[in-house]
């Protein structure tokens, strides 16, 4: 009888991707940080870099998206080695949630352990303003309620167990060292810390979507992450999250705004310095 089940990943790609870079780059990184969009800055910082553009690596996905450079960025952050994701994948670039965290394996099998996640977020919680930075304590896998989950698909036994938990999806240990940071740098009136949940985009949220997602508790709204995030928890990374809260969702039919691109990656350049400022001096911490 022909196999009906729909295809994922197979565990060669991995093997070869991670080959391939491991041939490529004497680098062998702990930390792995994945830049949300207009967030790629980060990885200029790096000293010592080692380059490697995403289509180079077998199996690896482009990046289709302004804002999302497409290279892995090799080298030291603050003395510690970090291998970074400059551009992202996402669902609505016509991405199965396993493609999207495609990477995320693969920095497991390259040793990886730590896994920063970056993105760029509307704001739902009317308390947050434009700039905020939040660390996600928890999230909302929207798309998931559908049947959308990473793991869907055969169970890789070598990576994770058929069933992980998520109730600890979001490393205690390391937000509180990065409110710590926030401290030290004197951000602490810009941090918040809350609930992101993602949809599958592109268009962002009607009002009606958005007063529902206040309903449900959610903070900050985005288009990412959640993928990364299950994939990782699954090969147990510890993992921190962060929002830049790009832009106020619209809550209000009086309300002139709309919702654009442009004003999400105008928002990142604005923050960048400080991100890169926190992330610096939280790896050097860890
Ligand atoms: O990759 P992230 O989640 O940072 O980017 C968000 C979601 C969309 O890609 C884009 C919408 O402006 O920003
Ligand atoms: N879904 C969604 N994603 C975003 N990314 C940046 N801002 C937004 C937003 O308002 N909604």
């Amino acid at each position: 009888m022909a196999c009906l089940m729909e295809s994922s990943v197979p565990l060669q790609s991995y093997k070869e991707a991670a080959e391939w870079i491991l041939a490529h780059t004497d680098q062998r990184p702990r930390i792995a940080v994945i830049c949300g969009s207009g967030l790629g800055t980060l990885a200029e910082t790096l000293e010592n870099k080692t380059v490697i553009p995403y289509e180079d690596i077998p199996h690896f996905p482009s990046s289709t998206v302004p804002g999302h450079a497409g290279r892995l960025v090799f080298g030291l952050l603050n003395g510690k080695q970090c291998v970074c994701m400059q551009g992202r994948f996402h669902i609505y670039e016509g991405y199965s949630m396993s493609t999207v965290a495609f990477p995320v394996r693969v920095f497991s099998l390259l040793g990886v352990d730590t896994l920063i996640v970056t993105n760029a977020a509307g704001g739902i919680n009317s308390n947050y303003s434009v700039g905020d930075i939040m660390f996600i304590k928890d999230h909302i896998n929207m798309p998931g309620f559908c049947g959308q989950n990473p793991l869907r698909g055969p169970n890789e036994d070598g990576f994770g167990v058929r069933f992980p938990c998520m109730s600890d999806a979001y490393d205690q240990h390391l937000r509180h060292l990065a409110m710590d940071c926030t401290q030290e740098l004197g951000l602490q009136d810009i941090v918040q810390e809350g609930i992101y949940c993602m949809l599958g985009g592109p268009s962002y949220e009607t009002i009606a979507e958005c007063n529902m997602l206040k309903l449900l508790g959610v903070d900050a709204v985005g288009m990412s992450t959640v993928p990364e995030v299950i994939t990782g928890r699954h090969c147990r990374m510890h993992i921190l999250g962060i929002s830049l809260i790009t832009n106020m969702a619209i809550l209000s039919y009086n309300s002139t705004a709309h919702a654009n691109h442009q004003e999400v990656l105008q928002t990142s350049q604005l923050r960048a310095a400080a991100l890169i400022a926190l992330l610096t001096n939280l790896v050097g911490k860890m």
